[in-house]
């Protein structure tokens, strides 16, 4: 069948490898199955070689058929072994193969769905991980062994009909205990990692803060409460340990009653005159491989059970959270922003959070967004950027959809200061430079523009100094070389969440005057911010309330909401430019 045409998108090389995946796996695992059926073969020749060579020697004594015989039994073994060895490689091939092909377009996929709440990476990889794991050796093999049940029992009545009634009685029973035990040792795990995990977090939680903790005197509290959830934790995974030892015993104790008993009902049946002194040899080698797949049902049953919502939940990446439609590359824009009765809602049974804005930004113009905390600034400014896809209406820059945009092509045209600036892995210049190669004479002016080049050259190794690493950046040097990333290869568009967030004054009037320079060279700039000297550096000051973005007066640049305060000395500038506005 010829392959789809792949458009190299996220979406498109995350479905042709699931669809390799499941062509590949399906190959592998048929050529699994046909070793299969050769070793089963294999093991019934090696059985009635053994059955012969053990009923005609004892009475020909003939020198010629034992070693044609043995001769013959090595080969078949030799052959056994070989085959278990191949389906160990095709198993394990399998297993890394399905990671190798699936987690990068995994990860990439998730990665254009940043900030839905229903897809993280970690969680895919997680996934992945999990259907990894659940094709190694064990789980196969026990595979291999269910499948063979129905042969080994077909074989069981011509030992004695009785021996095929206890088969059908223990296995039963070792089918069903071994599902207990993966039920109890699966619960043993969860609290024991629970409380490991709970214990962990206020641990962890009491160093992050554990200043305030002794200022305050809260550790003797804390040690507590630490010890109260260690040793409620410690009793729940204790009384689930004790279960499952039970149970494993209880299975011991079934395989190894099932030997014995068919070995005694053997022995039995000598004694009342029945021919079966020739079946002990194959009842040995049938009794093992009937009740083996039975001790591990359970477990398989259950990786197996968690593999397959693994799988399903990596298939509906694609059909939960659906991207757009792949963007196209317009031309490159003068900086109009145009916001069209748009309405933004999060997935699932959530309010609305912006609703019918309407808005007109010139190039050249500077916004000033202010509003309580969590009134849906970010979020805005999330949706302008086209990262969330409007409910209603649209976002437009220059007439063209910030959504249908195509990435790459977009964010060469636009800078984003996020809220928490963190910055990626590398060197401060590849971090500036978005971890292109850097344009030194780019990174340069922008970290100047940010206020961050003399912060950099001041680092142990300039603009080589690598982020992220020995090397603690402060909150303030991490958000200047934030800005100075959004201001690299001098963008159209800015959008920039709390703006001077953690700056100090000096570092607020720079961004008031990097404000004023972007203004004179034609940059539209969104941003939001609770600082008012960076809010008198707008040309126009809008609130959002209740979903909407209003204009606001002097009087309505109260910030409504939970934690309601009215911003202190408002220049008469930014009277006359909400007014105008
Ligand atoms: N991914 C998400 N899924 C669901 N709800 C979300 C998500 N992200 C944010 N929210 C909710 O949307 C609302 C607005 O959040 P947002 O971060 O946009 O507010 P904000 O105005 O920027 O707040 P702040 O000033 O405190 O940063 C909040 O109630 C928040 O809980």
């Amino acid at each position: 069948m010829a392959q789809a045409p792949t458009d190299g998108s996220p979406n498109a090389l995350l479905r042709e490898a699931i669809e390799e995946v499941k062509k590949t796996a399906f190959t592998m695992l048929r050529s699994l199955a046909v070793l299969l059926v050769l070793s089963i073969l294999l093991g019934y020749a090696i059985l009635f070689a053994f059955r012969s060579l053990s009923r005609s020697i004892p009475y020909t004594h003939s020198h010629d058929s034992l070693i044609s015989g043995v001769a013959i039994w090595l080969i078949l073994l030799v052959t056994a072994v070989i085959i278990e060895q191949f389906k160990g490689i095709i198993i394990r091939q399998l297993s890394s193969y399905v990671t190798r092909r699936m987690s990068v377009p995994a990860v990439l996929a998730l990665a254009q769905r940043a900030g839905r709440p229903e897809s993280t990476a970690g969680a895919a990889l997680t996934d992945l991980e999990t259907v990894r794991s659940s094709l190694n050796e064990f789980t196969v093999r026990a595979l291999i062994g269910i499948a063979t049940v129905p042969f080994m029992l077909a074989f069981v009545p011509f030992i004695h009909w009785v021996c095929l009634l206890l088969a059908v009685f223990f296995c039963s029973l070792a089918g069903l205990l071994s599902m207990a035990l993966a039920r109890a040792t699966r619960k043993e795990g969860a609290l024991a990692s629970d409380g490991v995990s709970q214990a962990y977090g206020l641990a962890a939680d009491a160093m992050r803060s554990g200043e305030a903790i002794l200022a305050m005197g809260i550790l003797p509290r804390l040690a507590q409460s630490w010890i109260g959830i260690s040793t409620q934790a410690a009793g729940d995974a204790w009384r689930a340990r004790l279960l499952a030892a039970r149970l494993r015993l209880a299975l011991d104790i079934v395989l190894e009653a099932f030997r014995g008993s068919i070995m005694f009902t053997l022995v039995f049946l000598t004694f009342a005159g029945a021919n079966v002194a020739g079946m002990f040899a194959v009842a040995t080698f049938l009794v093992f491989r009937l009740i083996q797949p039975f001790g591990t049902i359970g477990i398989v049953m259950q990786n197996l059970g968690e593999a397959r919502a693994a799988w399903n939940r990596l298939n509906s990446i694609l059909s939960d959270t659906p991207l757009p439609p792949e963007g196209i590359a317009f031309p490159c824009p003068q900086g109009r922003l145009v916001v069209e009765h748009m309405s933004f809602t999060f997935r699932g049974p959530q309010p609305v959070l912006l609703r019918n804005i309407d808005l007109t930004l010139e190039p050249g113009t500077v916004l000033a967004v202010v509003g309580a905390s969590g009134s849906g600034k970010s979020t805005l400014l999330r949706v302008l950027l086209g990262l969330h896809r409007p409910a209603m209406g649209g976002v437009y820059l220059d007439g063209h959809s910030t959504s249908q945009w195509d990435r790459r092509d977009f964010a060469r045209h636009v800078g984003f200061l996020p809220q928490q600036p963190l910055l990626s892995r590398g060197t401060v210049a590849e971090v500036i430079a978005r971890l292109d190669e850097p344009d030194m004479a780019l990174v340069v002016e922008a970290a100047r523009r940010a206020g961050a080049h003399e912060i950099i050259v001041g680092l142990p190794f300039g603009y080589a100094t690598t982020v992220s690493g020995n090397y603690q950046l402060s909150m303030g040097q991490r958000h200047r070389i934030a800005i100075a990333r959004a201001l690299y290869g001098r963008p159209k568009l800015l959008l920039l969440d709390e703006l001077a967030g953690s700056l100090d004054k000096e570092g607020e009037a720079q961004i008031a005057a990097l404000l004023h320079d972007l203004k004179r060279e034609g940059v539209s700039v969104v941003f939001t911010t609770h600082r008012p000297g960076l809010i008198a550096a707008a040309d126009r000051v809008m609130a959002l309330r209740n979903g909407t973005l209003v204009p606001t007066g002097e009087d309505s640049l109260m910030l409504s909401g939970p934690g309601r305060r009215a911003l202190p000395s408002k220049p008469p500038a930014l009277t006359r430019k909400a007014e105008a506005a």
